[in-house]
């Protein structure tokens, strides 16, 4: 991590919380689209990287960019807050195997953990988002039900996480398991509320995306070059690549306001501190990498 954090520019540390407000000419579309920047968190989680603490204290900070940390529970919540994180997130899972091998506990125990961080959190007035992995399914568990994705999404929503993430973390789910999860989770959380983060291990990322779309959702989370996976889910790859998701929405007459060039320009510089390919197909195309 020494590497990457001590040369991490401006351009790809202005990538962690993009916030891409965008209007559709389609009316199938939200007309609004929000696209979170995972890419020097989901993206570097799987380098040999330093701990929040450190990366936080390291990084140059640029005015209204949000700087989230995972905060598993309490103990990280505080040690996030004392680096100076101004944004924090929390990870459950729809899935009791995954979230023993991940948090190393029970999905009710997880969602005390929470509801701790939670308290916490809004006697800081410091914004939670919650993630909830493996709902199109698991790498230990297999299939994943609709409800149970419901169950854990309105819990988390309810503790009052601003939004929820839906991962499809190791990437299996196709857009019918989209559908369905989504008109599960839809009824007991507002889709204004929802986001989906998927990974493309199958090659389904984007396919994805557009159903969540096409549903109602308007917020994506998406990792520059495509960088990214879960170190506690085998097979996971990487997340669905912004500059793919950018090309898409801008196909699909969604200005998002977001420059393609430099996009690219920040995946062929993490790329190259890497020493990795691109797994970005717009890259690919037209960069050559
Ligand atoms: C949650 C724990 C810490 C439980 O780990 P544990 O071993 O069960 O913790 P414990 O409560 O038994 O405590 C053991 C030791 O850890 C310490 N400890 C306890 N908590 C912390 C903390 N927060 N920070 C630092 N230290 C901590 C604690 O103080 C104690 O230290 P000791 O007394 O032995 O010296 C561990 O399992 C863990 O770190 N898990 C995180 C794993 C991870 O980072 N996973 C990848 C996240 S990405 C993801 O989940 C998917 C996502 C979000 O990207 C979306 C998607 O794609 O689906």
């Amino acid at each position: 991590m020494a590497m990457v954090r001590s040369t991490l520019p401006r351009r790809l540390m202005g990538l962690a919380s993009l916030r891409a407000v965008s209007t559709s000419s389609m009316g199938m579309f939200p007309n609004q689209v929000k696209i979170v920047e995972v890419g020097p968190r989901d993206g570097l989680q799987n380098e040999k990287m330093a701990d929040h603490t450190e990366v936080l204290k390291g990084i140059q900070k640029f005015p209204g960019i949000n700087y989230p940390v995972l905060t598993p529970n309490l103990k990280g919540f505080q040690a996030a807050v004392a680096a100076g994180a101004k944004e924090v997130s929390i990870f459950g899972a729809a899935s009791e195997l995954f979230t023993k091998k991940n948090i190393n506990c029970s999905i009710d125990e997880s969602l005390q953990r929470f509801s701790e961080v939670l308290k916490a959190a809004q006697a800081a007035s410091i914004p939670v988002r919650g993630y909830v992995s493996c709902v199109l399914g698991c790498p230990y568990e297999g299939k994943i039900s609709p409800a149970k994705v419901a169950e854990v999404s309105k819990k988390m929503y309810s503790m009052g996480c601003y939004e929820i993430s839906l991962g499809d973390t190791i990437g299996v789910g196709t857009p019918g398991l989209m559908k369905d999860m989504l008109s599960a989770v839809m009824q007991e959380v507002p889709v204004a509320a929802l986001a989906v983060h998927c990974h493309d291990t199958y090659g389904q990322a984007l396919a994805n995306t557009l159903m969540a779309l096409q549903m109602g959702v308007s917020v994506v989370d998406a990792s520059v070059a495509g960088l990214g996976g879960c170190p506690y889910a085998q097979g996971a790859s990487g997340n669905l690549a912004t500059e793919d998701l950018v090309y898409m929405l801008t196909g699909l007459g969604i200005h998002t306001g977001v420059n393609l060039q430099k996009l690219q320009e920040a995946g062929t510089f993490i790329c190259q501190a890497l020493n990795r390919k691109t797994r970005s197909k717009v890259a690919q195309a037209t960069c050559k990498l």
